[in-house]
Parts: C-alpha cells; sequence; structure tokens
C-alpha cells in the first residue's frame, strides 16, 4: 500500500456563496475535490477524508431555530446539528468518491464512519466560544441579530465578515479509531471525523453522552492521523497558499516552510483564531508526532501540491 495521506477539507472550501448555494451546489463542490483525491488515489496514495462543517452546521442550527419560532417545532440541540452534518456532507463525499473511482475503473470502496470524539466537559472553551458557524454577516446585520438574540456571541473572521461562534472543546481520543484503522488496514478509502468529529463526554457511569459543541476538524484531524501514524496531513481550504501579511499590501505567500520558520510566523501574529491558526497549530502537532509533511492549499491545487507544484509545504528543517 501507497504513503498514508490524510486530507482534511475545510467547510467554507465547500460553499461559495455564503450559504445561498443549494444542497446540488455544494454537492458539485465536493465532486469537484473528489476529482482531486481520485488523482492521488491513482499516484497510489492511502487517502483518508476528512472535512470541516462550520458553515453547514450553522445553517442547520439556525434552521432548527427558525423552525421553532416559526412553528414552535422543537430544537434540534448543536451536537445533533454536528451528527446531521456528519452523515449529510460525508453522503456526499462518499457517493462523488465512489461514482469517479467507477468511472476511471479505480478498483477501491469506499466507507463513512460516523466518528464521536471525547472532549474534556472541564475544556475551558466551554466558557469561551471561539469556533464561526453559519453565514458570514455585516458589522450592522451582527448588530441588529445581537439585539434580538443578546446571548449569540459574533466574531469578525478573517477580514470576511462577522460569524457566530460556538464553543470548540479540544479533542482528547477518537472512539472510533479502531474500526477506522480495520477499514483503512482492508483497503476502503474513509472517510471520518467529519465536522471534528461528533463531541462527546464521558459521563461518571463510563457511558458517553453528545455535548453541545463544535470540535476544530484541523485538530481532530490531526489527533486521527497521530493515531492512524499517517505520513501526510493536506489541509485544503479557501486559499492556495497560507500568506505572511494577509489582507494587506505586503502579503506574501509561503511555499516551503520549515516547523521552526511556521513556529517563529505563529509569534509573530500571522495567523488569525478561528481561521488560520487552529490549522497551523494542528499541522505543528502533527510534525511533532509522526508527520512527514504538511500541505495547506485550496482543492483545485491537490493535485500539483501532492507533487510540490503548489500549496504551502510545512517540512522539518534540513529537507
Ligand atoms: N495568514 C493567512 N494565510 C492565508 N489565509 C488566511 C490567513 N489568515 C486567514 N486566512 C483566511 O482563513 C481562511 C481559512 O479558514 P476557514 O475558512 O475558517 O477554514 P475552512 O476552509 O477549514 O473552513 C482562508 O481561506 C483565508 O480566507
Ligand atoms: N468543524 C470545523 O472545523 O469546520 P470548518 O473546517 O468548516 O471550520
Amino acid at each position: 500500500m501507497g504513503k498514508l495521506v490524510i486530507v482534511a477539507i475545510g467547510g467554507n472550501s465547500l460553499v461559495k456563496d455564503n450559504g445561498l448555494d443549494s444542497v446540488q451546489d455544494q454537492y458539485e463542490a465536493v465532486c469537484d475535490t473528489a476529482v482531486n483525491i481520485a488523482d492521488m488515489v491513482e499516484q497510489d496514495f492511502n487517502v483518508v477524508v476528512t472535512h470541516g462543517n462550520g458553515p453547514q452546521v450553522g445553517f442547520g442550527l439556525r434552521r432548527s431555530e427558525i423552525a421553532g419560532e416559526v412553528a414552535g417545532m422543537p430544537s434540534v440541540p448543536l451536537v445533533n446539528c454536528v451528527a446531521d452534518t456528519q452523515g449529510g456532507i460525508g453522503y456526499q463525499i462518499q457517493q462523488a468518491l465512489t461514482n469517479e473511482f467507477s468511472k476511471r475503473g479505480i478498483n477501491k470502496k469506499v466507507a463513512t464512519v460516523i466518528t464521536q470524539v471525547e472532549v474534556s466537559i472541564d475544556d475551558p472553551n466551554f466558557k469561551n466560544p471561539t469556533k464561526p458557524v453559519g453565514s458570514f454577516f455585516t458589522l450592522e446585520q451582527a448588530e441588529l441579530m445581537k439585539k434580538e438574540h443578546p446571548d449569540w456571541i459574533f466574531i469578525e473572521d478573517s477580514g470576511r465578515g462577522y460569524r457566530r461562534v460556538v464553543p470548540s472543546p479540544k479533542p482528547i481520543d477518537i472512539l472510533e479509531k479502531d474500526a477506522i484503522k480495520s477499514l483503512i488496514d482492508a483497503g476502503y478509502v474513509v472517510i471520518a471525523i467529519g465536522g471534528g468529529g461528533i463531541p462527546v463526554v464521558k459521563t461518571e457511569e463510563n457511558t458517553y453522552e453528545g455535548i453541545d459543541a463544535v470540535i476544530d476538524k484541523d485538530f481532530a484531524t490531526s489527533l486521527l492521523a497521530e493515531q492512524i501514524n499517517a505520513e501526510i496531513l493536506i489541509i485544503t481550504t479557501g486559499v492556495s497558499r497560507v500568506c505572511i501579511n494577509f489582507g494587506k499590501p505586503n502579503q506574501k505567500a509561503l511555499e516551503n516552510i520549515t516547523v521552526e520558520e511556521t513556529k517563529q510566523y505563529v509569534e509573530e501574529g500571522h495567523f488569525p483564531a478561528g481561521s488560520m491558526l487552529p490549522k497551523i497549530e494542528a499541522s505543528l502537532h502533527f510534525m511533532k508526532k509522526n508527520g512527514s509533511r504538511v500541505i495547506i492549499t485550496d482543492p483545485e491545487s491537490l493535485k500539483d501540491a501532492i507533487i510540490g507544484k503548489a500549496g504551502t509545504h510545512i517540512i522539518k528543517s534540513g529537507h
């Protein structure tokens, strides 16, 4: 079997029009990414796919709230909204990959694993929501909504507008890791920990129960990469390369950077929390463990990125 690569697909990279896209539009974006993943499989990489759900889980939560406001329907807890996005996006990726493999005569099966991820009830992030979900709003729109829903918290998200945030505890363990490993060993392309995984906590009775939060899929992906001993971590997002001085006149795209240089850029504050910082932190965590290379790029550049012709590559010094 070829090198084990984890590809983490950003939730925003599947939504082009701030939530006004239809399910069919999202499926088309998924199909585009599936073409690039199939290219990697044809190059003999052993691929595991994870994905985000930031926009989609926010849309689901809002639909549930509006159904409550308008029709008095019972609300869907945030943890169930996460589970719904894991199933819904997993289904689309699974179908797109299956069809793409069949079209090309690639003899690979695909399976999506509903994945629970353990978090700590004492995680301080429950008191300090940081994960942006749903649509982007102007400051005026956000202020209006805040008047109507005083408990909502908004942040400015990387110059793209204002978004609602929810708690995002750190992942501790992936409950279905053995099932994921077994499927990889059996030759499946596995889709797992969608939306960062369904957050669960261990009870005093040693059982698990869901808790309302959205885990960062980059942190969850780096934990999975460690647990399955992946060699390469690829994070696809809305930009082809990570930049320093992002959005400023002196913005510079990064091609190859060492772990030490990356840490230096973090210290200099080039990566905002809630968008690029978690990707970089997850990458550094992966490189500290078993990782040999991290690539951050957009889905369209995947094929070129894997052969070093696109994307930002984080490598160990001396490579
Ligand atoms: N230093 C940076 N370099 C490149 N992109 C950045 C940087 N800082 C913030 N960004 C923004 O962060 C986005 C990635 O975060 P986000 O959209 O939340 O991720 P995801 O694709 O996982 O949903 C990029 O598309 C870009 O708009
Ligand atoms: N759960 C999560 O991190 O989603 P995004 O990648 O869409 O932000």
